[in-house]
């Protein structure tokens, strides 16, 4: 693969990535000087006339960027930073499928190397993260603490919010789930449901939260006993804030995971198979009440954007 080091100086170098087909453009800003603008995130990730993603990638330095100087704070280890913005050009605070990738990048750069065992301290606007190599090639994200928004009422009650679908006749019950950024989850009666759903309009939720959501479906598949234990299993589709409709997200499936979860009661397992349509991703609830991400990440190809 050519490295993305080698444009011009009229040209940005990128790299394509993946994860379970959430899909990005990676921007290697070593120095922290690219002014990366919506506008130029709009052209990057635009599907016909751009490089076409669902998001933005830039890796800086931590101590570039005003965000930097608390996840510095947090592990001083952290010096590099994932500079996330949606398609749209909107800023989002964190990004599970993209931060695997950027390991995968940043191993790509020579700025890590996992092959070891070593952990990468990633910054981000929801904290430092922290990402390993599983020997089958899988990268685990500790993704840090996460909260229901609604608390225990909203848990007690299975909902703190109401969904609407473009097609629905009534709006259903979704709970609030907060992974850094905002997730709002409803559960559809099965499979079928689920592949009907018309998400080319974006769903509707009450009380509109304040700085937008993502709202994950999901039909709850059951739970198995395996050679690891007891696992969950969900199926999910995505309407992502900044987007639309994903293949895959991951911050989405650790909200869906800890969701169904919870609607199960005391005893539910603590790992959660979640299939996307782009693939299958791990979600694991640690204690502490942390959360830890495990899926492929795939760099497809380099480039440069003139
Ligand atoms: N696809 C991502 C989430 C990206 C950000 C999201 N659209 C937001 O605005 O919060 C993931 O894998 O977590």
């Amino acid at each position: 693969m050519t490295g993305p080091a080698d444009a011009t100086p009229d040209e940005l170098g990128f790299v394509k990535g993946h994860g379970t087909r959430n899909d990005f453009v990676l921007v290697a800003d070593p120095d922290g000087r690219l002014d990366l603008t919506p506008d130029l995130v709009r052209r990057l990730a635009d599907r016909r006339s751009g490089v076409g993603a669902d998001g933005v990638i830039r890796l800086a330095p931590s101590s570039s960027l005003p965000e930097g100087e608390a996840v510095l704070a947090e592990d001083p280890a952290a010096v590099w930073f994932m500079d996330y913005r949606n398609a749209d050009g909107s800023v989002a605070e964190m990004c599970g499928n993209g931060v695997r990738v950027f390991a995968a990048f940043a191993e790509l750069l020579d700025l890590a190397d996992l092959a070891d065992g070593s952990t990468l301290a990633v910054g981000t606007r929801a904290g430092v993260k922290r990402v390993v190599r599983e020997p089958n090639g899988w990268y685990a994200v500790d993704m840090g603490p996460w909260t229901f928004p609604g608390g225990d009422d909203a848990v007690a009650r299975g909902a703190d919010a109401q969904v609407a679908v473009y097609g629905w006749r009534a709006a259903r019950p979704a709970l609030s789930v907060d992974l850094g950024n905002p997730h709002t989850v409803v559960a559809l009666a099965d499979a079928a449901e689920l592949d009907a759903l018309d998400l080319t309009v974006a769903p509707q939720v009450q009380p509109v939260p304040p700085h937008g959501t993502n709202v994950e479906l999901v039909v709850p598949l059951g739970e198995e006993d395996t050679s690891d234990g007891r696992v969950g299993r969900v199926r999910m589709r995505v309407f992502e804030r900044g987007v639309g409709e994903t293949e895959s997200c991951g911050t989405g499936t650790c909200a869906a995971a800890l969701a169904v979860r919870a609607w199960a009661g005391p005893g539910a397992p603590d790992t959660w198979f979640v299939d996307v349509p782009g693939g299958t991703l791990r979600v694991r609830a640690l204690p502490g009440g942390r959360v830890e991400l495990t899926g492929p990440a795939v760099l497809a190809y380099a480039g440069r954007f003139p």
